[in-house]
């Protein structure tokens, strides 16, 4: 198969979808793998080590699309990437759709295959190959929410362990899956007082006997999330369901009730935002202020650490790309119940069903379409 990986347009985002250890298994049986100019460098990977690898540079983008059957993405194509596509083709990527009706659209007209990365599930019932890359923004959200919290960001002028004979910060992570624990892990290697909100007692339950106490865990309520509001320094939005537009649990009125200079890190924000006053930042100009509140919402955060991120995205698409390349997407889909939910868009259809829930669009089973 004719594999391609174009070099990443959003701002400031220095993934790439395959490193060349990943060109080298899938020349290895017998693909062809066309890589663009650069694609790697900000990963820090060069031409010559996807070449050692046994891709091909390609220095013309439009050759990079127009050559390849299946394209290699880490982020959601951005407008002039969508025009590139073609029936022919299949797209795997992150595509994050219920937050982007433009895009659901864009890539419906374009009669590409499109699987997203977001959607596929795993065996113990978690997101695989989410989850590496909520590990990352769990982790760097701690460090963004730290430096918003500085007063020459905007923030109260906190640090978020305090010092001797001044008390930490206090910090709220909403939602406790794998962007949750991970914020919460380093605000408490941090020193911070920390507080995770859910609506999963099971989960609760796993957090409190994971951290023995060192992580206070309270069932999310409409009261509770007041309080959060009201006492936090720092608010991390970490709250998912799957596929789906995040549900808007800190309203601007609530902002009224925050410390002035408080910090909200919506990491949510590529379901579109937990938080009502989010909208989507870049890493050129990752916050703005909103009643005095510091607002960080960049969604695109483990590209700034990219080196890391895509060693650890990779690692875990690595098992899929093979299969697709190997067995060309309608097998390699029949054949993993876990993959099949990856199909958000085929031929104009919308495969996934939150997403055709969001805009009103007919839902179409994809089982139906891979036997
Ligand atoms: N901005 C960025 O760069 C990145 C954003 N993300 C995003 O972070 C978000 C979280 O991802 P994960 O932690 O992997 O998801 P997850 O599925 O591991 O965890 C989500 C948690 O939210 C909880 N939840 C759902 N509704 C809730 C509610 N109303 N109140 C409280 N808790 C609620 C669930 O019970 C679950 O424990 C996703 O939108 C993901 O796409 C992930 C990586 C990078
Ligand atoms: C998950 C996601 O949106 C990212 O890694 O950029
Ligand atoms: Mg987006």
């Amino acid at each position: 198969m004719q594999v391609a990986v174009p070099k990443e347009i959003k701002n400031h985002e220095y993934r790439v979808a395959l490193t060349p250890t990943g060109a080298r298994e899938l020349s290895g049986r017998g693909h062809t793998v066309v890589v663009q100019a650069g694609a790697g460098d900000g990963a820090g990977f060069s031409d010559a080590d996807y070449q050692a690898a046994g891709a091909s540079i390609e220095t013309d983008v439009a050759k990079v699309w127009e050559s390849a059957e299946l394209i290699l993405k880490v982020k959601e194509p951005q407008p002039e990437e969508v025009a590139h596509l073609t029936p022919e083709q299949t797209l795997f990527t992150y595509l994050h759709l219920a937050a982007e009706e433009s895009l659901t659209r864009g890539l419906m007209q374009s009669g590409a295959t499109c699987i997203a990365y977001e959607t596929i599930t795993g065996a113990d019932g978690g997101l695989p190959l989410l989850a590496p890359m909520s590990a990352v923004a769990g982790r760097m959200a701690i460090q963004a929410g730290a430096h918003s919290l500085e007063k020459a960001q905007g923030g109260a002028g906190v640090l978020l362990p305090g010092v001797p004979g001044v008390a930490p910060a206090k910090v709220t992570v909403i939602g406790g899956g794998v962007v949750g624990e991970n914020a919460a892990r380093m605000a408490l290697g941090l020193g911070a007082e920390v507080t995770i909100l859910d609506k999963s007692l099971a989960r609760l339950e796993v957090l409190d006997d994971r951290y023995q106490g060192r992580i206070r865990t309270v069932y999310s309520t409409a009261d509770a999330l007041d309080k959060a509001a009201r006492e936090s320094d720092l608010v991390v939005g970490a709250v998912l369901i799957a596929g789906a537009a995040a549900p808007k649990l800190i309203t601007r009125q609530m902002l009224a009730d925050m410390k002035p200079g408080s910090v909200l890190v919506d990491v949510a924000i590529d379901q579109g935002g937990c938080f009502e006053t989010s909208r989507a930042t870049t890493h050129a100009d990752p916050t703005y202020i909103v009643d005095g509140i510091v607002h960080y919402c960049v969604a695109n955060m483990p590209g700034a650490v990219a080196r890391t991120s895509t060693q650890a995205l990779t690692n875990a698409t690595m098992p899929f790309v093979l299969a697709l390349a190997d067995k060309g997407w309608q097998q390699a889909l029949a054949d993993d119940h876990h993959f099949l939910p990856g199909l958000n868009v085929h031929a104009g259809q919308v495969t996934y069903r939150a997403v055709a829930e969001a805009f009103g669009l007919e839902y179409v089973d994809p089982a139906g379409l891979v036997k």
